[in-house]
């Protein structure tokens, strides 16, 4: 990484022996990169290090994360480097002093190594890799704002003739005009007297006119806002040409630009109190003796609300205690992490041969090695996981754990928490700000822990990892689409394991194709370890697949075929459970009127909105995927008000649907993403279904993923075809990998199990392969066509993603860049092309993907030239090794 021609791998960090702190060094100063805001002046942020003093008292240490003064506000950053000395070109007097330390030696080396890795493979600014590994809000969120002046305020926008009378901030006491506008409330005066006493007031002239149309349309929005004050990045995606209309208005003295001072987030602070003592004077009220009573009996320790609540009391009693000395009242940190409910330990099982024979080639790993578990579903991947890290908690050392979403596998938590207790803890983003910032400093303690967590906990601050394990290594989730960094974790990990110098398992009944020819290309690499069979033997359930055009021939209309119903049936009969699964994009869910054709779209983006029922009872709502936008369900059609809209409703709904038609005695528990919005749903609904509260589950992708319910007879695809024709190299392995996985949560119990696969192309290489259990085949034939195609993993992608509210100047800008690229040699370039849904959120999308052998790398474009062809209204993303082209 280069920062101002300086290579900063070789300034960092905390080299053992160097002598910086030596006390001689007068004037000791310390380089920060600090996280700063979008500076309106320069218009795009740069990265650069900053020079600040070390006051005399402080500590500071590169590594530490340290909050700076930075103009007239405070600014976190990561202190870099000590210098003995300011550097010459600076006057001592013009560096300001470091403010505080933050966060004590958070960056070790090889904590840095990495953070400039990713950097440097994703092309992303540094401070931008680091802002995405540390918990949010470590880093001040610290941002550019611009807000009205009074003058501005003032000022009658052509949008809307005089709103500003009306706009909220012209009504709050705070306007130093409010006597005025009050008088015009109360209709003591009238409107244009008001307007003209306002006007000689603030500026002595005639009333202001705004006519540039951009400069007029942020004064509007601005007017709108309580407080006439929105962020600079806000602004900028609402008006198109923001930054030159900024700048007129800031010229006026109608806006004012400020930056934000950062909010930390503050550890958790409770009052405890503690018993000091054992025997009570005389001098005690009854009530006192009382209280120090119940403070006795319950261990002498107790939160201070607890106590007040326990023995009924006031805070002065307790007050008047400890002044008596009978009680210590002090401030003690709490941690907020997410506990889960309290689960029955349990021992490690005693492996099968397979299972052994993996384990051991686990454990005799020294360093850094990769391995990939290859194990059919069903075939005890996860016992392996907990033995191999069970011996080196024993020795002092932490293991890092990533899956897919946790939120939807609390029963892989709970495992863990089985055989570990307390020493593992779960990171993931629907953690609160609190909860993540305490797990995450929990960390830095080095004490030995396991934790789970999704993409993002890739980087978790364990100062001692012996292990990673990637679970599920083929889920999609694992890549990040955006912001940049667009990381996949399974390539961080894999650099994360060798700097650490520690084993990274990756493990999956679908590999990935990348992983797959990487473990098989030289021979059979003593690293790909394979459990070709399910615990006991258990056989993997057969699959039958029914051609649904073979069921319309016959008269079936149900969207169950003959198959499918006489499974349902059978399972009432012998009170087993299924899980019946609807691909995502196998049902449409648009609304659309009867009379006249009319789909209801979404305003801001070239989509149908989706309708959406949780509940009987429960509005009816259409939302946009993409932005989400949200209305109600309309009674009439808007266009023709015809009363008859039709709708089918998500796929689980209108399966849900037919199920109470067709099958009404068949209880039912819909797992969706409208069903499980609320924190702990996903628990709840598959605790009820666990219990044995419903015959079906009923759900989406979300049921694919390591679900473990061994009274889990029945396995049904509703249907498959949506999975198959996405339009995206890829669309046939996710399929296999969808599909088999689905199918793997059938007999994993003493009951046998079946899969029913509904489809209308049977002969698919993909329901072929998935038919037979065969990965083998399906590798083999999609690699095939992957290699002639120079596609992944032969070729490396990247893809080039622009966006800009203007569709015409984001298409020349693609244009310009594909063909200034195009001169170019080495790789060859797919596009421009507009993204399969043009406008999202407002904004045009217009994509450029580049093909190249993965070693012509040197050959790369200059991305800081590429990026100067970027007009400031056009936003670009270089998406590294994209998952997702659309
Ligand atoms: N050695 C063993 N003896 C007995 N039972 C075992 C053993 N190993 C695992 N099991 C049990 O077998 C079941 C399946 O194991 P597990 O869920 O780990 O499989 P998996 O390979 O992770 O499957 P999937 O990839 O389908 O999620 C679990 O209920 C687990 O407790
Ligand atoms: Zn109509
Ligand atoms: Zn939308």
């Amino acid at each position: 990484m280069y920062i101002d021609g300086v290579n900063l791998s070789h300034l960092v960090v905390n080299e053992p022996g160097m002598s910086y702190q030596s006390h001689t060094d007068i004037n000791p100063c310390i380089e920060v990169l600090a996280d700063y805001p979008i500076n309106l002046t320069e218009g795009e942020g740069g990265e650069k290090l900053s020079v600040y003093r070390i006051p005399t008292g402080l500590e500071v240490q590169p590594g530490d994360i340290v909050c700076v003064p930075f103009m007239s506000q405070k600014l976190s950053g990561v202190a870099i480097r000590r210098l003995a000395k300011p550097p010459d070109d600076l006057p001592l007097e013009k560096i300001r002093y470091v403010e505080d330390v933050i966060q004590k030696k958070l960056f070790r080396d090889t904590y840095w190594n990495l953070m400039e890795r990713v950097s440097q493979y994703y092309y992303a600014p540094l401070i931008q890799v680091i802002r995405t590994a540390l918990p949010p809000g470590l880093l001040g969120k610290s941002q550019r704002r611009i807000r009205l002046t009074v003058k501005g305020a003032a000022v009658s926008t052509t949008v809307n003739n005089n709103v500003w009378l009306d706009s909220p901030l012209m009504r709050t006491v705070y306007h130093p005009y409010y006597h005025l506008v009050k008088l015009y409330l109360l209709n003591e005066i009238d409107k244009n007297n008001l307007i003209k006493i306002l006007a000689l007031l603030s500026f002595k002239s005639s009333v202001i006119k705004v006519t540039n149309k951009d400069a007029n349309k942020i004064l509007y929005i601005l007017q709108q806002q309580a407080e006439g004050d929105y962020s600079f990045r806000y602004l900028q995606n609402q008006v198109q040409k923001a930054y030159p209309a900024l700048r007129e208005l800031m010229r006026r003295g109608l806006i004012e630009s400020y930056l934000e001072t950062p909010r930390q987030i503050q550890p958790k602070l409770e009052k405890v109190v503690t018993l000091v003592g054992s025997t009570f004077d005389t001098n005690l009220t009854n009530r006192q003796r009382e209280v120090l009573e119940i403070l006795r009996r319950r261990g002498g320790e107790l939160l201070h609300s607890e106590l007040l609540q326990s023995s009924n009391t006031s805070s002065s009693v307790l007050k008047a205690l400890a002044n008596k000395d009978y009680i210590i009242i002090e401030e003690r940190e709490v941690l907020r992490a997410e506990t889960g409910p309290e689960i029955r330990g349990d021992r490690a099982k005693s492996l099968t041969a397979d299972q052994s024979h993996a384990l051991a080639r686990i454990q005799a790993i020294d360093g850094y090695a990769q391995v990939l578990l290859h194990g059919v579903t069903g075939s005890g991947k996860t016992e392996v996981y907990l033995q191999a890290i069970a011996p080196l908690l024993q020795k002092g050392k932490s293991a890092l754990v990533l899956v897919p979403e946790i939120g939807l596998t609390p029963q892989l938590t709970d495992r863990f928490r089985a055989r570990f207790g307390n020493k593992v803890s779960v990171y993931h983003s629907a953690l609160s700000d609190g909860e993540r910032y305490d797990t995450w400093r929990q960390m830095l303690t080095g004490e030995p822990q396991v934790v789970i967590g999704t993409r993002s906990a890739i980087f978790a601050p364990l100062p001692n990892l012996g292990l990673i394990i990637l679970d599920e290594e083929h889920d999609s989730s694992f890549k990040q689409d955006t912001p940049i960094p667009t990381y996949h974790a399974r390539t961080v990990a894999q650099w994360r394991a060798e700097i650490e110098n520690c084993p990274l398992v990756l493990g999956s009944a679908t590999p990935s194709l990348e992983s797959w020819v990487n473990f098989t290309k030289d021979e059979i690499s003593t690293h790909y370890l394979s459990l070709p069979e399910r615990i006991n033997s258990r056989p993997l359930p057969p699959i039958e697949i029914v051609d649904m055009r073979q069921e319309l021939q016959a008269g079936n209309r149900s969207i169950f075929s003959r198959s499918l119903q006489a499974a349902l049936n059978e399972l009432q009969e012998k009170q087993q459970q299924g899980i019946l699964f609807i691909h995502r994009r196998g049902h449409s869910t648009f609304v659309s009127c009867r009379s006249c054709g009319y789909v209801l779209e979404c305003p801001h983006c070239d989509v149908s909105l989706a309708y959406h029922h949780t509940e009987d009872g429960a509005p009816q709502l259409l939302r946009c995927h993409y932005c989400n936008y949200a209305r109600s369900h309309p009674q009439l059609c808007p266009d023709c008000a015809s009363p008859y809209l039709k709708f089918f409703g998500s796929g689980t709904q209108r399966v849900a649907q037919e199920l109470s038609r067709q099958f009404p005695q068949l209880k039912y528990i819909r797992f969706d993403s409208d069903t499980t919005r609320n924190k702990g749903a996903h628990r709840t609904l598959l605790t009820q279904f666990a219990n044995g509260e419903a015959h079906l589950l009923v759900g989406t992708q979300m049921l694919t993923k390591g679900l473990d319910l061994p009274q889990v007879t029945l396995v049904g695809v509703v249907a498959a075809d949506g999975l198959l024709h996405l339009s995206d190299y890829r669309a046939s392995e996710r399929a296999f990998q969808t599909l088999t996985q689905v199918a793997g949560r059938a007999g994993r119990g003493d009951d046998p199990g079946r899969v029913i696969i509904q489809t209308y192309n049977t002969e698919h290489e993909v329901i072929e392969s998935v038919k037979h259990h065969d990965y083998h085949t399906f590798s083999a034939a999609e690699l095939e066509q992957r290699q002639a195609l120079n596609y992944p993993p032969y070729g490396r992608l990247i893809l080039l993603r622009l966006s800009s509210l203007d569709p015409i100047q984001v298409q020349n800008t693609a244009q310009i860049i594909a063909t200034a690229l195009g001169t170019e040699d080495g790789f060859e370039i797919l596009g421009p092309a507009p993204a399969s849904i043009l406008r999202v959120a407002n904004r045009y999308r217009w994509q450029i993907l580049i093909k190249f052998a993965p070693d012509d790398l040197p050959n790369l474009p200059d991305w800081e030239q590429v990026r100067s062809l970027c007009p400031a209204a056009v936003s670009l993303t270089i998406d590294v090794d994209p998952l997702n082209i659309m």
